[in-house]
C-alpha cells in the first residue's frame, strides 16, 4: 500500500522535493501537489492521508489530526514570500478593500491579526485568486503567498509597499511564525503507524539531505525559474523547516491570537504522532 501524501506546489517545498526525488522515495509514496488551500481540503477529506496544511487547519480539524514531528514550514523574521503588496502605506489601509489570496489560510488570519494588533487597522477583506494586478484594480492592497509572492517582490514596482508577514510577526510578538505543518489522520496514523513512520522517516532525511547542499539544490530549482541561484539559495535560507520548541512556542502565539479573531478554537497542546 503506497501512503497518498500531498506536496506544496510552492518554491518553499522545493528542497523537500528535491530530496525526495534524489534518495527515490517517490517510488513508496502517491505524491499529490496543490496550494495549501487545496491541500488543507485534502487532508480531512480523506483524499490525502498525511500532507503539509496551513498551520491554522491544524487548530481547526485538531480532532482528525496528529502532527509529525520535526517538520515545519517556519522562519524567524523575514519570510520573503508572504507579503501584503500595498498601494498605500500601511497606515493608510483602515475600512480600504483588502484582497487576499485565496492559496493561503494561515496568512489570511495572519495578517489580520498583525493589522489589528500591530496597527488598530480593519479592512474590507475579500478573498480573490493570486493574480497581482486583478487584485490591485478592485483594492487598496493584496495578501500574496508563495510564489506570486516571491515574484512580487523579485520585478517589485517603486509605487507599492511591501511588508514580509514574518519580519511583522517577529516586531511584534519576538517570535518564530510557523505557516505550515506536516499531519496525518488520526484514523490512518491508528491503522497504519508503520507506514506514518516511514513516509515521516523519508521527509526528515530528504530534507536533511537537501539543507545539506542547497547550493546544488538552487542551481537546480534556477533552471526551471525565473530567478538566479543566489536568490533562490537566500530564499531558502529565510525558511525553517524544523519544528522545536521555539517554532511550537510562536505556533502556540498566533493561535491564541487567531482565536481572539473567532478564526480558530483554542489550542491547548499540539498532538503529535508517535513516530
Ligand atoms: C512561507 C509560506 O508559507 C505558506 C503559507 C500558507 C498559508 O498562508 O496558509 C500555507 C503554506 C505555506 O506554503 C509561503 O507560502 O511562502
Amino acid at each position: 500500500m503506497r501512503p497518498r501524501v500531498g506536496h506544496i506546489q510552492f518554491l518553499n517545498c522545493y528542497p523537500l522535493y528535491y530530496g525526495l526525488v534524489k534518495n527515490d522515495v517517490l517510488l513508496d509514496v502517491e505524491l499529490t501537489k496543490g496550494t495549501p488551500a487545496e491541500l488543507n481540503r485534502w487532508l480531512p477529506e480523506g483524499r490525502l492521508d498525511i500532507s503539509p496544511i496551513s498551520s491554522i487547519e491544524y487548530a481547526r480539524h485538531q480532532d482528525d489530526l496528529l502532527l509529525l514531528p520535526g517538520l515545519s514550514i517556519s522562519c524567524n523574521g523575514p519570510v520573503k514570500s508572504v507579503y501584503l503588496v500595498s498601494r498605500r502605506p500601511i497606515a493608510g489601509l483602515d475600512k480600504q478593500p483588502l484582497a487576499l489570496t485565496n492559496t493561503s489560510a494561515t496568512s489570511q488570519a495572519l495578517l489580520k491579526i498583525i493589522l489589528r494588533d500591530r496597527y488598530q487597522l480593519g479592512p474590507e477583506y475579500f478573498t480573490c485568486p493570486p493574480e497581482l494586478p486583478d487584485m490591485l484594480r478592485e483594492a487598496e492592497a493584496a495578501l500574496l503567498i508563495g510564489d506570486p509572492a516571491l515574484q512580487a517582490a523579485y520585478r517589485k514596482s517603486e509605487d507599492l509597499a511591501l511588508y514580509d508577514l514574518g519580519q511583522e510577526w517577529l516586531a511584534m510578538t519576538g517570535r518564530k511564525m510557523v505557516f505550515a505543518v506536516w499531519a496525518v489522520r488520526r484514523e490512518f496514523a491508528q491503522n497504519q503507524p508503520q507506514l506514518v513512520r516511514d513516509v515521516c522517516r523519508s521527509l526528515l532525511g530528504s530534507m536533511r539531505y537537501s539543507l545539506d547542499r542547497l547550493g546544488t539544490v538552487a542551481r537546480e530549482a534556477a533552471k526551471w525559474e525565473i530567478y538566479d541561484a543566489a536568490f533562490l539559495e537566500d530564499y531558502f535560507l529565510s525558511l525553517e523547516f524544523d519544528f522545536s520548541g521555539e517554532q511550537q512556542a510562536g505556533l502556540l502565539e498566533y493561535y491564541r491570537r487567531a482565536h481572539t479573531l473567532e478564526v480558530c478554537p483554542p489550542v491547548t497542546r499540539l498532538n503529535f504522532a508517535e513516530v
